[in-house]
């Protein structure tokens, strides 16, 4: 079978895909063996990220010519928002990070490059840029999250990371997030691709930045 676009793309990124979803800390989460310091340094940038983040799903759900789409955009949105919001929370009360501890500290440079790339999707207002930012965000992390050895580790910081990137509903979601670039996406593929590039870089970024070393 020929390739489809969403793949096209991948490979053109392999290198950096490849060096995000094996990267020291996705090792040291899945073991569970990551410093509490890391581990916060992480959650406090990623909880900004999703600031932004529900942003373009909103790009998305203005933008996608289709009901059944802007539906499932809408309670993927209310997951996010619930769950997942929730999860932070949870996280920074049992790591001991405050609310005064996350104001202190500043976003980080792919933090705010992050947030800039969706914000700049988001307000194209072309679903496939939209598209292509939401694939490498949801793709790359269900491609990690996959991949992690089971049993998960015991704390609930680590395993419930892990589990909120792959369980059905979020595989299903990133099936059709594939489809729906794999459809539109070709019809604006400079555009497309110049996001999706973007995108893989900063998330590998976001990765090196939890690291002293
Ligand atoms: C830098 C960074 N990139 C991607 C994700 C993944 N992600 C963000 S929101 C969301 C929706 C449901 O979990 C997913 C998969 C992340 N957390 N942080």
């Amino acid at each position: 079978m020929t390739e489809t676009f969403f793949e096209c793309l991948r490979r053109e990124c392999a290198a950096d895909w490849a060096d995000a979803t094996g990267h020291r800390f996705v090792r040291e989460l899945c073991a569970g063996s990551i410093a509490d310091a890391a581990m916060a340094r992480y959650l406090v940038q990623d909880h900004r990220f999703l600031d932004a983040f529900l942003t373009l799903l909103g790009g998305a759900i203005a933008s996608t010519d289709r009901f059944e789409s802007r539906l499932r955009f809408g309670r993927f949105a209310g997951m996010v928002s619930g769950d997942e919001n929730d999860y932070f929370l949870r996280a920074f009360a049992a790591l001991g990070v405050s609310e005064a501890d996350r104001a202190a500290v500043p976003d980080s440079a792919p933090t705010s490059g992050f947030q800039a790339l969706m914000r700049e999707a988001a307000a194209t207002r072309a679903y496939p840029a939209v598209l292509a930012v939401l694939n490498v965000a949801e793709g790359l992390y269900l491609d990690w999250a996959m991949q992690a050895p089971r049993p998960l580790p015991e704390n609930f910081v680590h395993a419930e990371w892990i589990t909120l990137h792959d369980n059905p509903f979020f595989c299903d979601f990133v099936a059709f997030l594939r489809n729906e670039f794999n459809r539109v996406g070709p019809q604006a593929a400079d555009q497309a691709r110049e996001f999706f590039h973007r995108a893989v870089k900063l998330e590998l970024e976001f990765f090196n930045e939890i690291h002293d070393t």
